[in-house]
């Protein structure tokens, strides 16, 4: 090929190895340039041991964030020490901007050989939630092994991540290598509790600065197993989008009295039943709108017959696999805004009739609905003027960011997870029932990707905000190998070559 190049016209030259590239190619990997500079994503013994101890170091600083007001402020910042001490490379490369944003958090701006190219984004945070001692097989915040797992609050939500990028950028610079394309790396102290502190003043921050970003990834989903009964492979679900939150206050008000002479009904009674009505009657099931649908597409061929050919039909089959899913409470979060009763206070003394009663709901609205719409239908259900409803906080369901082969941020994340993770063959789209911290910076790119590159199994979902939470060492390595990777394969990626018939 080199030497047919030489002799023929530029053009020509130029769209025979855009053609030669292009052909065959299965994946992105195949059209990157490998340059000799990339490093292997080998470690040593003892680096090995040292990363783990890192991460262990992490988890017993107890950052946690109880309320947006409470937070354990001494903790944020021995974390901030903490990592200056961890990745020493990092903190005192003359590649790397280092600045502390709304007190606890850090931006990181790695500058890039190729000031050209546009940088993307690292995101993780480092608070958790409150964790007590209760039910939990090792101190929360003991950072123990046992068994080859780190016992801990933050093993995967999401200290995991935080240590993982910044390890895995120690031991490229420690190898002398030098980023081509700039990034950011984003660490929130607050994103427990919403990221106003954190996220949102690094977005802002950004901002004035002019960046755009080609792509971020952050926590928000991961490579799943046996969340589908009958689907015994793994999966890797990339979430292109991210549901919508309204918490709502419901209230009633109602005349105190004396608890010997009741009257027929109270601002307790009255709001019971409003919440009850609210629990008993299900959001619309919005299936068949949203990325749901190419996500079942890409999952149809890995089931047997029959439910390869009903996943594979939805048109037809639609009514059936909407029941389906509605049966689990996770697939059910798919499908549908969720009502999650949360909080409810009433009553000062066992013989005063209570004045206030107060409820709160939390809905985690589906990415075809809106906040507004929610409200209305919340009204509705209700249905009685004495339940005042108060929105104390609500944003809409984000954008589906482009998971298509033209899709960077997607692109490289299903590269890396193919080269890492050999054994996950189905890499699918995904919706993130939860929130992150990505809402924050929608201003700056329309790429954001939710993902862990860890396996998780449905007891360990229950562990994230749960107890005994956990990360296997060996899971925890190749999430610091899979960031080495993805840092590299972000400097050799270049846009595929449109098909014939679209140029
Ligand atoms: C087709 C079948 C697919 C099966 C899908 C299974 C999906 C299971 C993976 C679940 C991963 C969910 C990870 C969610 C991360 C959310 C992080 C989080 O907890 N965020 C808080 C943020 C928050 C929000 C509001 C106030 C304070 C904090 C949250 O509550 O969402
Ligand atoms: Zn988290
Ligand atoms: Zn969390």
């Amino acid at each position: 090929m080199a030497e047919l190049l030489v002799i023929l016209p530029t053009r020509a030259a130029v769209l025979l190895l855009f053609f030669a590239t292009v052909s065959g190619s299965t994946g992105p990997g195949s059209r990157e340039s490998r340059g000799s500079s990339r490093i292997p994503s080998q470690f040593s013994e003892e680096e090995r041991v040292a990363m783990k101890e890192a991460l262990k170091g992490a988890i017993r600083i107890p950052t946690v964030s109880f309320s947006h007001e409470e937070s354990n402020t001494t903790a944020l910042a021995e974390f901030g020490e903490y990592i200056r001490k961890a990745f020493p490379t990092v903190f005192h490369s003359n590649l790397i901007q280092h600045e502390v944003v709304g007190k606890y958090s850090h931006l990181l701006t790695v500058r890039g050989s190729d000031p050209s190219l546009q940088p993307y984004m690292l995101m993780a945070h480092f608070d958790v939630v409150p964790a007590s001692e209760e039910g939990w097989e090792v101190p929360p915040f003991s950072g123990l092994e046992q068994n080859g797992f780190i016992h801990g609050r933050g093993a995967l939500d999401n200290k995991n991540s935080v240590m993982a990028v910044l390890q895995a950028l120690e031991l490229l610079l420690i190898r002398k290598y030098s980023p081509k394309r700039p990034f950011f790396i984003a660490l929130g102290h607050d994103e427990e509790v919403s990221g106003t502190k954190g996220a949102q003043q690094i977005s802002a921050l950004l901002q004035t600065r002019g960046v755009q970003l080609a792509f971020l990834v952050d926590e928000g989903s991961f490579i799943l197993e046996d969340f589908i009964p009958n689907l015994k492979k793994p999966f890797a679900m990339i979430s292109v989008t991210e549901k919508g939150a309204l918490d709502l206050m419901l209230q009633v008000n109602m005349t105190p009295g004396h608890s010997s002479a009741p009257p027929k009904e109270t601002s307790i009674g009255i709001l019971s039943a409003a919440v009850s009505r609210l629990e008993q009657t299900p959001m619309p099931n919005m299936f068949g709108n949203g990325p749901l649908k190419k996500t079942l597409k890409l999952l149809a061929n890995e089931f047997s017959f029959p439910t390869n050919i009903i996943l594979g039909n939805l048109w037809l089959f639609r009514p059936i696999v909407s029941r389906v899913m509605e049966r689990n409470p996770i697939t059910n979060a798919l499908v549908r805004t969720t009502t999650a009763l949360t909080m409810f206070n009433a009553g000062i003394k066992v013989n005063v009739i209570p004045p206030l009663a107060q409820a709160t709901v939390n809905f985690r609205i589906h990415p075809s609905q809106t906040v507004h719409e929610v409200v209305e239908l919340v009204q509705n259900i209700v249905a009685d003027d004495r339940v005042q409803l108060h929105v104390l906080r609500s944003f809409e369901p984000l954008p589906v960011s482009p998971s298509d082969d033209q899709a960077m941020g997607y692109q490289l994340l299903q590269q890396t997870i193919q080269s890492v993770f050999p054994e996950v063959k189905i890499i699918v789209p995904g919706i993130c029932i939860g929130n992150t911290d990505t809402r924050h910076y929608v201003n700056l790119t329309n790429g954001l990707y939710r993902f862990n590159p860890v396996f998780l199994k449905p007891q360990d979902f229950s562990s994230v905000h749960g107890i005994n939470e956990k990360i296997s060492v060996e899971s925890y390595q190749n999430q610091v190998k899979f960031i080495f990777e993805l840092i590299q394969n972000a400097d050799t990626y270049s846009k595929p070559v449109p098909h014939q018939h679209e140029l």
